[in-house]
């Protein structure tokens, strides 16, 4: 069955490459996360600045107050003190106080009414300096708290804004975690699914063209590589043998010995021969107690000498039989050539087929 459209193109391995690449740009974000919000710290606080010029201003307004309070009237110095109080004038008259602080134009009044009165040059009783300055100091001092405060408040709430999205990216990183291992497990499973389907098909095809008991190539095998080596003789002229070969007297083998030991004597047959034969050549199980075996590119005479080894070898393995021809087990074989019989398979089988039965009516252990 064809699996759906977008499961061919997203496969969970991209999904899960796909978390841990979110997972790295979150991480890489977070690591300049931090930057924003300081900048934007500062740009509150560039307002509270100003509680620097409330604090320069009290400073000189004190002084000027001492200066006032100390001074003796016969020598006064009011240039220099009025000179600090339009400093104090101009450090306290921003928008910011004047519009958040309601005493601030209050203060803006009491100084310049002072400065007024310093520049007639009269004395100013140390009653009037302070019953106008401490309320101006008083209020300066209320705008320091105010900004302190201010500033509090904004380092508390980026702290609390920074803990925030700390907590966030952990929840978000978490999240890409267990998706990318999610779906990192899913692929997985889904590729060992497919290494077994295949796994599966191999063995079936293997199944398919295989004898269980000897391990070597089937009936349907032989149909097939026939087939493909009778097309390479019509297409080039090369030639090719087909032996057929089976074992003598196997039927009283078993007899004798069960069916179990004729198991192991066939395989142990079947060795020898694949060990008498050229790289090239193929064995396959024809039926039964029958081998068959087809020569490469083997004109008659090599295809004769090779099935003489064949026998010799199965000879040579001197498995005892009861009744076998010198209390041993022996082959007979036939052997077909393909420009004798002609170009078609079944042909080329009956021909190797009458072979092997001439050479069993013949006495057996032998090649016809
Ligand atoms: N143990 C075993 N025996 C098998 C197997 N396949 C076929 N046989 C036996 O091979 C024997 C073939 O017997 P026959 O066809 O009479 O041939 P034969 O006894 O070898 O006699 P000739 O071929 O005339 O020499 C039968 O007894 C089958 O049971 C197998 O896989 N294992």
């Amino acid at each position: 069955m064809k699996s759906p459209r977008w499961r061919r193109h997203i496969s969970w391995l991209w999904l899960s490459i796909l978390c841990f690449a979110l997972l790295f740009a979150v991480l890489s974000y977070e690591a300049g996360w931090g930057q924003p919000q300081v900048s934007r710290y500062f740009n509150n606080t560039g307002k509270l600045t100003d509680k620097q010029l409330a604090t320069r201003a009290r400073e000189r307004l004190q002084n000027s107050l001492e200066t006032l309070l100390t001074e003796n009237p016969q020598h006064p110095h009011y240039p220099a003190i009025s000179q600090q109080l339009n400093i104090v004038y101009g450090l306290l008259n921003v928008p910011l106080y004047l519009d958040e602080y309601p005493c601030a134009q209050g203060t803006l009044d009491r100084l310049d009414r002072l400065d007024r009165t310093l520049a007639t040059g009269a004395p100013v009783s140390h009653e009037l300096a302070a019953s106008l300055l401490l309320p101006v100091i008083q209020c300066v001092s209320d705008i320091e708290a105010g900004q302190e405060a201010k500033r509090t408040r904004v380092a508390l709430m980026l702290l609390e804004e920074i803990e925030n999205n700390r907590r966030m990216l952990l929840w978000w990183a978490l999240a890409g975690c267990l998706a990318g291992f999610g779906f990192w497990a899913l692929h997985e499973s889904q590729r060992r699914a497919y290494t077994r389907d295949l796994h599966d098909k191999l063995e079936w095809m293997h199944r398919a063209s295989h004898d269980p008991l000897t391990g070597i190539l089937n009936r349907r095998a032989l149909d097939q590589d026939l087939r493909a080596a009778i097309a390479e003789y019509r297409a080039h002229g090369q030639l090719f043998s087909l032996v057929l070969c089976d074992i003598d007297y196997f039927k009283q083998y078993n007899d004798a010995l069960g069916h179990p030991q004729g198991d192991r004597a066939l395989k142990d047959v079947v060795n020898a021969i694949a060990g008498a034969l050229r790289p090239g050549d193929t064995l396959y199980r024809y039926g039964g107690e029958e081998i068959a075996i087809l020569l490469a590119g083997a004109d008659r005479e090599q295809g004769q000498r090779i099935a003489e080894r064949v026998l010799e070898r199965v000879r040579a393995l001197g498995i005892a039989h009861p009744e076998g021809i010198g209390g041993i087990l022996t082959a007979s074989a036939g052997i077909a050539l393909v420009s004798d019989s002609g170009p078609d398979a079944e042909a080329i089988i009956a021909m190797a087929d009458r072979q092997l039965y001439q050479a069993k009516q013949s006495g057996r252990d032998q090649l016809f």
